[in-house]
């Protein structure tokens, strides 16, 4: 057994010299790093994956105060830096205080626009992806006066109007048109349940386009496959009630073989590691988890995509073939009836997706995951960083954090209850709060959305 001073000592020791591989070559540190921990006691092992929690916190409070009133840094991203800062503290299950939590709703409410939606800061134009950091930063929040903020009926005008008449979404007025922007609308209008056929209609045939022969999704048609955009893909397509349309298997294919020999996920075929895509590829392992049993049988089909299937249909989007045709992912939905969608109302997916546990462990190395995270995208004062070498910011600290609670809670069955000490790689108060995959929002903050929004129509 160490004594606590020794131990001290070997971590502080170990510490240094991780800090001096920062100097090696990118390709070297990982494996450097690696050696240091095959070399020390569990004991020491254990000190050395520690999350610096107090660390982490200071750094993203500082953040948080230094997004005040005379913030002009990245200025049409402020929705967005307050998401990833609220959602990295709640992470961390770190409380907020009241002063910040009454000027964080306050200046999100400066960021909506007249015609709805919410723009990077005061005064400007909406902007889908800043809709949805500042949707999920008051969500986030929780209280009722910021949930209550939210101007549901102008939001559903502004998604309305991002929608092409294609299907797919614009990520502004007149702006580009990807995946991304189908995402964060339908994540927007399915969280605050405003998400109807309209909505839907044609999106899910424009992501299908967008599924390369890689089994990934690119941001848009005759795009490379990349991580961030396969979480926006299947998530949209799960949202939307359609993702049996995708082909799961070379999906899962595809994502499987983006963790590398470093522990951590690439974004795309032959590129370097990124803390940041553990969540975005994480995460898409974590909804797969879920989906095996349609990837099962379209395996058993051999796969014939559903929109040959259907082809005899004139339309191919679900809305018009469920009816006759229940899709393969419909037992999650047990509100998935042909009766409720002729009166217009589409399944509650977000929350029967998070019901339905699945029947398997993760589907990727979550430990070895764990330790990318720790050892070489943790930065000890604080913040974590794509890689060694690089320098931490908010939006790696968010991701890493979200792709660390995924791993952590890979192994669990049931979600109330906590994951076994061997599901969380070093000391077990390295365990976060758990999330909603979908949105990527602290779970017991979706369901207290979903319980304020449910029932309730458009009005403001
Ligand atoms: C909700 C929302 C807005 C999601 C965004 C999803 C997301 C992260 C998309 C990735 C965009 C992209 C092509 C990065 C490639 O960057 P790179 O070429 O620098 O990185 P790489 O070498 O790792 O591919
Ligand atoms: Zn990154």
């Amino acid at each position: 057994m160490e004594s606590s001073s020794s131990s001290h000592h070997d971590r502080h020791e170990k510490t240094l010299t991780i800090t001096q591989i920062e100097q090696l070559g990118v390709e070297e540190k990982v494996a450097e790093i690696f050696q240091i921990l095959n070399g020390v006691s569990p004991h020491t092992r254990s000190l050395i994956m520690e999350l610096q929690r107090d660390k982490h916190i200071e750094f993203l409070t500082r953040g948080l105060r230094l997004l005040g009133p005379s913030y002009h840094v990245l200025d049409a991203n402020r929705p967005w830096l307050c998401y990833w800062i609220l959602h990295s503290l709640a992470l961390l299950g770190e409380p907020l205080d009241l002063e910040f939590e009454n000027a964080a709703v306050d200046f999100l409410l400066r960021c909506e626009a007249e015609d709805g939606g919410y723009g990077g800061g005061p005064g400007q134009m909406a902007h889908l992806a800043t809709t949805y950091a500042a949707v999920n930063s008051l969500i986030t929040l929780g209280s009722m006066w910021a949930l209550s903020s939210i101007n549901r009926d102008k939001m559903y005008k502004f998604l309305s109007q991002m929608k092409d008449p294609s299907g797919a979404f614009r990520m502004h007025d007149a702006g580009e048109m990807d995946v991304r922007a189908c995402y964060t609308a339908i994540s927007v209008a399915s969280i605050l349940n405003i998400l109807d056929y309209e909505l839907v209609k044609d999106v899910g045939s424009y992501i299908v386009r967008c599924q390369t022969y890689e089994g990934g999704i690119a941001g848009e048609p005759g795009s490379e496959a990349h991580g961030g955009y396969t979480f926006c893909g299947l998530a949209t397509m799960i949202l939307i009630n359609e993702v049996d349309r995708l082909d799961l298997p070379r999906l899962l294919d595809w994502v499987a073989f983006r963790q590398g020999v470093e522990c951590g996920f690439q974004g795309r075929t032959n590129k370097l590691v990124d803390g940041c895509y553990s969540f975005w590829q994480g995460g898409v392992l974590a909804l797969m988890q879920r989906l095996l049993p349609i990837a099962d049988e379209q395996l058993k089909l051999t796969f014939v995509p559903r929109s040959c299937l259907s082809m005899k249909s004139s339309n191919n989007s679900r809305s018009a073939d469920t009816g006759d045709s229940p899709g393969l992912y419909d037992d999650l939905c047990q509100s998935s009836t042909s009766h409720q969608q002729i009166e217009g109302k589409l399944p509650d997916v977000g929350l029967a997706f998070i019901n339905k546990k699945p029947n398997w462990g993760p589907l990727f190395n979550s430990t070895a995951l764990q330790q990318y995270i720790l050892l070489c995208s943790q930065v000890l004062e604080g913040g974590f960083k794509d890689k060694p070498g690089k320098q931490r910011d908010h939006y790696h600290s968010c991701y890493v954090l979200s792709g660390l609670s995924v791993s952590q809670y890979s192994w669990s069955k049931d979600e109330n209850a906590p994951p076994l000490p061997k599901a969380v790689l070093g000391p077990y108060s390295n365990l976060l709060e758990p999330i909603h995959p979908l949105y990527n929002v602290i779970l017991d903050r979706y369901y207290k959305a979903h319980e304020f929004f449910s029932g309730r129509q458009a009005q403001d």
